[in-house]
């Protein structure tokens, strides 16, 4: 067994608004999601997404089912998006082999058996993913920066100058639930998804990467008039419930991969907080 998924429960706002430090830590945030020749990750029961990182180091490493799925392989009922956050590497699914890029996505449609992560010579396969559960066998498909929705948001002078590539999302690839990106901060710019906003039809899970080992990343949670901070590092990621904003402050530049779940596949379907009336 290499695969070590934790069940985290779902939150109700007014029970976070206690919270100390501690406590959101151990409920929102994932630390160590990559640890050598193993799967690891969180299975949050905001919308079922399981959360996780790869890191096939010495050996091969396959997709296997855990327990809290009671399926006979993971992807029986559930699709999943695997995002390179290392150098190039390979994954086969059912006998077909993927190279991925940095940067680069997968996606792989419900009823895939097979799912094979490999290892690189210097041992440095760093490997994202985000699953959901899921009614319909969409096609496998790579999808690449020059696949993807492009937006560009906000500027220097508001310090949140940034690109959003829109990498699984519905008008690139069909999925059942998942819709995955990724967003880079230009050099100078420290502030994401802000002015921020909610999606109480969606949950959201935020992996920040491309953070250099000395920075760190202050991002807020809760509903826009009761927001906590959670001080987070390079390689590590955060649950954020639908009832929450999900924003954060870098003291460098940075990148971060988005995923949600739930209700719908409308990415622009957000409640914007304007930042004046954030508590
Ligand atoms: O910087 C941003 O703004 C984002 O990347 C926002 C996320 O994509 C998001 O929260 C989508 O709901
Ligand atoms: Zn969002």
């Amino acid at each position: 067994m290499h695969t070590f998924i934790e069940t985290r429960y779902s939150n109700h706002p007014g029970d976070v608004k206690q919270y100390d430090t501690s406590r959101l830590r151990e409920h929102f945030l994932m630390e160590n999601l990559f640890v050598k020749d193993q799967i690891n990750g969180v299975y949050t029961l905001n919308d079922r997404l399981i959360v996780g990182g790869i890191h096939p180091s010495s050996k091969s490493i396959n997709l296997e089912t855990v327990d809290q799925l009671k399926a006979q392989f993971f992807l029986e009922r559930r699709e999943i998006g695997i995002i390179n956050v290392g150098p190039t590497t390979s994954i086969d699914v059912d006998g077909t082999t993927y190279e991925l890029a940095n940067k680069e996505a997968l996606y792989i449609g419900q009823g895939a058996k097979d799912v094979v992560f490999h290892p690189l010579n210097s041992g440095d396969t760093f490997l994202y993913f985000n699953s959901a559960p899921a009614h319909h066998a969409y096609p496998t498909k790579k999808v690449g920066k020059d696949d993807a929705e492009v937006v560009t948001l906000g500027s220097l002078e508001n310090s949140n100058h940034r690109t959003i590539y829109k990498l699984l999302v519905n008008s690139v690839v069909p999925t059942c639930q998942l819709q995955m990106g990724m967003t880079e901060l230009k050099p100078g710019s420290v502030w994401n998804t802000m002015p921020a906003h909610t999606h109480d039809r969606r949950m959201e899970a935020y992996f920040y990467f491309d953070l250099e080992a000395d920075q760190a990343v202050c991002h807020y949670m809760g509903q826009p008039e009761e927001t906590r901070h959670i001080w987070m590092k390079n390689h590590q990621a955060i649950i954020s419930p639908p009832w929450s904003i999900h924003s954060g402050a870098g003291t460098s530049n940075y990148t971060f991969i988005w995923g949600m779940a739930g209700e719908n596949l409308d990415y622009g379907d957000m409640d914007i907080v304007a930042p004046t009336n954030l508590k």
